[in-house]
């Protein structure tokens, strides 16, 4: 028999919007395949990155912020997304923020299943002005659910990461790895392509135009090291068109350039992008474009 043998399974990290999720599976995993966002709300597709050690396999789903309020057909498949993470997984880590729990979190801690461990990660310790706040408020949490492990990070900062890791780890079940170690994300640069202009929309006008903004791309032509994008911003209202685009269409130029820059960078060539904003009546509600970006 072998001394240690080899973890794998599957993570998902589940927290209400803006809890820093995005930023601590990319710090964890050290790459940049899960957009991050000052705005909430800007994952809607569940994303898998891959960590490899020595002695483990760590396979993370990030999920969208638990939706509360089934709106449309859209949030619904969003909804699903999230359960089937949930399910499918051999620990959750829930993601909280230093000093606050509210509603929200109430909310999430609420439909997480009792049958598997839950890590509580207190995340954003860097902005707690006074750190001996910490222990009243991680034993007032505590008291909420029988978490199998508590522990204080800060994602940005990659304080504490090791300490989560090792936490983990001690969960996951022993199997030897599931994916070849130079896997880092299961998802096609098309799609990391849609996530990064998506992100661009919602950093210059989250807060004008609502999240049922969606980004399709149309055509992805490799060419050597050139890559020829042709990307659509749907948005539901004309009105909504008009704020992408802007006076003589500068917003809209302005993030495809920048969306264009981090294309290159994560890519590792240049990129050719093209990008139209269509208007697309109820398209929320609409299966077949659903199932064009990916929901079922
Ligand atoms: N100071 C500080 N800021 C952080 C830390 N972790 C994340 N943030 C910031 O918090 C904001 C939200 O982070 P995200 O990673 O996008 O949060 P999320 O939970 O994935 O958000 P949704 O995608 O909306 O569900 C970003 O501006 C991050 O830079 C941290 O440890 N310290």
């Amino acid at each position: 028999m072998s001394v240690s043998s080899f973890k794998t399974g599957y993570i998902s990290i589940v927290g209400r919007p803006n809890v820093g999720k995005s930023t601590l599976l990319n710090h964890l995993i050290k790459q940049k395949i899960s957009i991050t966002s000052r705005k909430a709300q800007t994952t809607r597709h569940r994303i898998q990155g891959i960590l490899t050690d020595e002695q483990s396999q760590f396979i993370f789903v990030d999920t969208p912020g638990f939706q509360t309020r089934y709106r449309n057909l859209l949030n619904q498949a969003m909804n699903r997304v999230v359960m089937q993470s949930v399910q499918d997984v051999d620990v959750i880590v829930f993601v909280i923020e230093a000093g606050r729990f509210d509603l929200q979190d109430e909310l999430v801690l609420k439909r997480l299943p009792s049958d598997r461990p839950v890590i509580l990660v207190i995340n954003k310790i860097d902005l707690l002005q006074e750190k001996l706040q910490l222990l009243p408020f991680i034993q007032k949490v505590a008291k909420l659910f029988d978490f199998a492990d508590i522990v204080p990070v800060s994602a940005l900062h990659e304080k504490q990461l090791s300490e989560l890791i090792e936490a983990i780890r001690s969960h996951l079940p022993e199997n030897p790895p599931f994916f070849a170690e130079d896997e880092i994300t299961d998802r096609s640069e098309r799609f990391l392509a849609a996530e990064l202009l998506r992100e661009k929309v919602f950093r210059q006008i989250g807060e004008e135009v609502p999240y049922s903004v969606s980004v399709i791309i149309e055509q992805f032509v490799v060419e050597g090291a050139l890559r020829r994008i042709h990307a659509c911003i749907l948005v539901e209202r004309s009105n909504q068109k008009a704020i992408i685009i802007g006076k003589q269409g500068k917003k809209l130029k302005d993030m495809a350039s920048q969306a264009r820059k981090d294309m290159e960078a994560l890519f590792g060539g240049k990129v050719y992008l093209e990008v139209w904003v269509k208007v697309k009546t109820g398209w929320a509600d609409d299966v077949s474009v659903l199932k064009s970006l990916g929901y079922e």
